[in-house]
């Protein structure tokens, strides 16, 4: 956008920032480019689709065209590993050389330190080339799956958006994609390690004592289960703490949320009591894990260490028999502790297996849905004229047993404007979704410029009108950004006519940085009518072919929205306009005036015509004034 460049000059000159150096790119800012994205983005949808209860076959189909990223890493993890193995044959050695010395004892020594040593060394490097190799997998991963998931709800029907709650979905892309993050990474460096640690440890005890291997086979799943009952305790109450804070934080953000209206009402204080009752409760609970966790570690401590005495008398017996060296007991007892930790390992991260799990088919609710938004594109629009002809159109909403709007048929010429009046409920809101092409009607069709909207390449439609909805949506950035939204040539010129248009050159002057002053979150600096302003203004600048108005100007006061309408109607002039109001003076100026009732049109008329037709309209009009 033309403003950006000079907006940028305008940060560096507050910040006194001088030029940067230029500096390397890091994996960050290393973005996947666009074709890339789309291709994984078809790969998930299709993954999706046709996995739909298979989380594992999901998980799997994240890795394809990274299979030599993953050899890589096996390679690396497989080096980064081996100390593990060797040390305790290194350290057996050792010990037998210096036990039953001879001639050639140091030289055993010397050579087995050196190898052991050897192997530790390598460690640093390839623990880091292990680590780099397996984050830019999943990494990759977790940035093509949050931006796949982007992609589809930009792609998801209105409908689906009303009825799914925002902070579900948030917590889809953030907390799920983060869960089959850390199963990626589990499954990968736990699952691998395990494998490697077992098959190592049995090929090795295996060839040097099957009586051992016997022994390992009976007590290790002994002790392990031994464990893991004393455990269990432990995991329930971590269990009802981790649900008691989870409950506490919705308390929390209740709490906060309902702070202006709890002062309000001055019931500060039955906010502490209640959010204290919460707090309480996770004190107590905290308390009790406490208590449990010292009690349930000493107690498995005690059963571990029991278990490697058993494990050391066992093996001591067979070096007293002379079955196995001294070195050999070391090295047993090392072996046993690692199947024992390894096992345990495991059985500890099945629930957040189990949690990577429900995410990847959690995920699959956004990505396997089928409520896209259609686009069929058949028949190009070119320049809008702005002619819209609804014929006979019916529309019922998916949990509604009655239709919301009925036989709806309405022919409007290229810049006429039309105002919707009607009771709440009339079903005016539904005329203009279905304008806008956010919900298609049931029976009958919609033409814009004579093609059926159900043909048209919706997005291009979409380019060429403007909406000014009934809750005005801005976004943290300035005031110039909010307005010129998505609109790549804009000077700054057109944004002052359209800042003038709207009534806001006063305050805008006022600001010590003009267009450029950042608003706050949703724009909460602002009053409601000054946001309701720039809304228009942003409709405005994209000269569009049709406008449409859902209750754009009702927190404006009646003075502001009549120099609102007269700055605008010179442009709207050129503009077919639909606009829903329900202070009736609004829409005395529009050329014809739609009274519905219950989904159906009661009357057409100008606003003279109708008054002096006395009907409908007139009633309504009457219980106003
Ligand atoms: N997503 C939905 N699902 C089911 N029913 C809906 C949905 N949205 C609206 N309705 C129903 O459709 C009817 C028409 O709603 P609509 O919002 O079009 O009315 P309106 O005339 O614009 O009302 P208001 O003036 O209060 O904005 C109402 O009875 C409403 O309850």
């Amino acid at each position: 956008m033309l403003f950006h460049k000079k907006e940028k000059a305008l940060e560096g000159q507050l910040a006194g920032a001088k030029p940067e150096k230029p500096r390397k790119v890091r994996w960050s800012e290393r973005r996947e480019p666009s074709e890339a994205g789309l291709e994984r983005f078809q790969d998930y949808l299709q993954t999706y689709s046709t996995n739909k209860d298979h989380p594992i076959k999901i998980l799997c189909s994240f890795y394809k065209g990274k299979q030599k990223k993953l050899v890589e890493t096996g390679f690396f993890l497989i080096l980064q590993r081996s100390p593990i193995w060797i040390i305790p044959i290194a350290t057996s050695n050792i010990i037998n050389a210096a036990t039953n010395p001879d001639a050639g004892s140091l030289e055993i020594i010397l050579l087995n330190v050196m190898v052991a040593l050897l192997f530790i060394m390598q460690n640093a490097g390839t623990n880091y080339l292990a680590t780099v190799a397996f984050a830019s997998v999943n990494r990759g991963i977790e940035g093509s799956l949050r931006n796949a998931m982007v992609r589809k709800l930009q792609q998801l029907s209105i409908m689906f958006h009303k009825e799914v709650q925002s902070g579900r979905l948030q917590s889809k892309i953030m907390r799920d994609v983060e869960n089959v993050t850390e199963l990626l990474n589990q499954i990968f460096r736990t699952l691998f390690f395990f494998v490697l640690d077992i098959s190592v440890i049995i090929v090795i005890t295996l060839r040097k004592s099957p009586m051992v291997f016997l022994f390992f086979l009976v007590v290790v799943p002994f002790a392990v289960l031994t464990m893991r009952a004393f455990k269990k305790p432990v995991r329930e109450k971590n269990q009802e703490f981790r649900s008691e804070m989870e409950n506490t934080q919705g308390a929390v953000a209740e709490m906060l949320e309902m702070i202006p209206v709890a002062r309000a009402h001055g019931l500060q204080e039955v906010e502490i009591s209640k959010m204290n009752t919460y707090l309480n409760r996770i004190v107590d609970r905290g308390y009790n894990l406490d208590l449990i966790n010292a009690l349930f570690g000493a107690v498995n401590w005690v059963v571990f260490q029991s278990f490697q005495m058993i494990c050391l008398a066992f093996t001591a017996y067979l070096a007293v028999k002379g079955k196995i060296s001294v070195g050999e007991v070391v090295l047993y007892q090392t072996y046993f502790t690692s199947l024992v930790g390894q096992i345990s390992t495991l059985i500890n991260i099945y629930p957040q297996i189990s949690k990577g799990l429900e995410s990847v088919k959690s995920i699959g609710d956004i990505m396997g849905n089928s409520h896209v938004e259609e686009n069929n594109s058949i028949v190009p629009l070119g320049e809008l004229k702005g002619a819209v002809k609804f014929v006979n159109v019916d529309f019922k909403y998916p949990d509604s047993d009655k239709n919301t709007l009925s036989d709806f048929t309405l022919d409007v010429k290229p810049g006429e404007s039309i105002a919707l009046v009607g009771e709440s409920g009339a079903g005016k809101s539904t005329v203009l979704n279905l304008l806008i092409g956010f919900i298609p009607p049931v029976s009958g069709k919609i033409l814009i410029d004579g093609i059926n909207m159900v043909n048209l390449d919706i997005n291009e439609y979409r380019h060429q009108i403007a909406v000014v909805p009934q809750n005005t949506i801005l976004f943290s950035g300035t005031i110039l950004d909010n307005i010129a939204y998505g609109l790549e040539h804009v000077t700054e010129k057109e944004v002052m006519e359209v800042i003038k248009d709207v009534g806001l050159e006063d305050m805008i002057e006022k600001l010590p940085d003009g267009i450029y002053t950042q608003l706050g979150e949703h724009g909460d600096k602002l009053s409601g009518g000054q946001r309701q302003r720039i809304s228009i203004a942003r409709a405005l600048i994209r000269k569009p072919k049709i406008i449409v108005f859902d209750e754009a100007t009702s927190a404006l006061d009646s003075a502001s929205e009549k120099k609102v309408q007269e700055a605008t109607s010179n442009m709207m002039k050129n503009c077919t306009t639909f606009l829903v109001a329900h202070r009736l003076s609004t829409i005395r100026n529009a050329d014809r005036i739609v009274a519905m009732r219950d989904g159906k049109i009661v009357e057409v008329g100008s606003y003279d015509e109708l008054m002096e037709k006395k009907g409908y309209f007139y009633e309504l009009k009457a219980l106003q004034s």
